[in-house]
């Protein structure tokens, strides 16, 4: 598949300086929605997924932000509570979380889709099965409405890790989202990143989104397929580097920016173009 952003209809019209791009969004900003991937994005990636906490200048930035704009959002594949124990003190923000199957909207209670909840025990027994099975050196993450089963601490084990859970999930009708030197398996429920953000810029003049890995490719393809059929509306993708899975995100992008202490500079520097 080609690049996203060759595509002969996807054209992105987004200018690809930066400086630009804020400026054209400043006319808008009233209309303009920001989101933002967690993990790889606001957040360095290290061996524990328990332990990665945003980085240092990226929450001030948002904040920052916030009331320039029409709104911003958080779209991970982490749990609602997770975000909101990382994020806790930002006001104002929409998290949403298992690629869409929770939100809270502004510090609001967390809202589950009702079709995914009868996957929890399904999930359950899942990762107690892939702890017993799975060789010592993979992480199994249990997130109630899905597993994510890392080897980034053992990558020999990458490919038995990735057959089991491939394996699991046809024997359970599951659905599977690689990632990071991770593979998740989740409910047979339609939703991900790319069906948030097609239902939250509906009515939005602008929308910038910031992501590091595959899944945030389908937000990407949302963005597009919303400047694609309205040409007033303003849409840019921008990647955060990572080593792994980067070059297919960074060719999906407009723009692509370091590393996410590197994105804390670039919106502390937009935060002073929306003024
Ligand atoms: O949608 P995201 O917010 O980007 O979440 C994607 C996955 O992020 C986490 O895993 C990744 O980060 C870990 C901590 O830095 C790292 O150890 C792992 O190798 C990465 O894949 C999270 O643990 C997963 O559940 C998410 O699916």
């Amino acid at each position: 598949m080609p690049p996203l952003n060759l595509g002969s209809d996807q054209q992105p019209r987004t200018p690809m300086d930066a400086d630009e791009a804020w400026r054209t969004t400043a006319g808008r900003a009233a209309g303009t929605v920001l989101f933002f991937d967690f993990d790889g994005t606001l957040a360095p990636v290290g061996d524990d997924p328990t332990a990665v906490q945003p980085a240092p200048n990226v929450l001030a930035a948002i904040e920052a932000l916030a009331p320039r704009v029409r709104r911003i959002a958080i779209v991970s594949a982490r749990p609602v509570e997770f975000l909101r124990d990382r994020l806790g003190g930002l006001a104002g923000v929409d998290l949403y979380g298992l690629y869409g199957l929770e939100h809270s909207y502004s510090g609001g209670d967390t809202v589950t889709e009702p079709a995914a909840l009868p996957w929890v025990p399904t999930m359950a027994e899942l990762a107690d099965l892939a702890r017993a099975e799975l060789p010592a050196g993979t992480l199994v993450e249990f997130k109630r409405l899905s597993v994510a089963l890392h080897w980034r601490t053992a990558p020999r084990l990458g490919e038995a890790v990735q057959e089991w859970g491939q394996a699991q999930a046809d024997r359970l009708g599951l659905r599977v989202q690689g990632g990071r030197m991770v593979l998740e398996l989740k409910p047979p429920v339609d939703r991900d990143k790319g069906m948030v953000i097609g239902e939250l810029i509906r009515d939005a003049e602008a929308a910038w989104y910031f992501g590091d890995d595959v899944s945030d490719i389908r937000a990407f393809a949302a963005v597009r397929a919303r400047a694609a059929t309205d040409p007033d509306f303003f849409g840019v993708c921008v990647a955060v580097a990572n080593p792994e899975t980067g070059q297919e995100v960074a060719d999906a992008a407009d723009l692509t920016i370091d590393s996410p202490a590197a994105l804390g500079d670039f919106l502390s520097q937009a935060s002073h173009r929306l003024a």
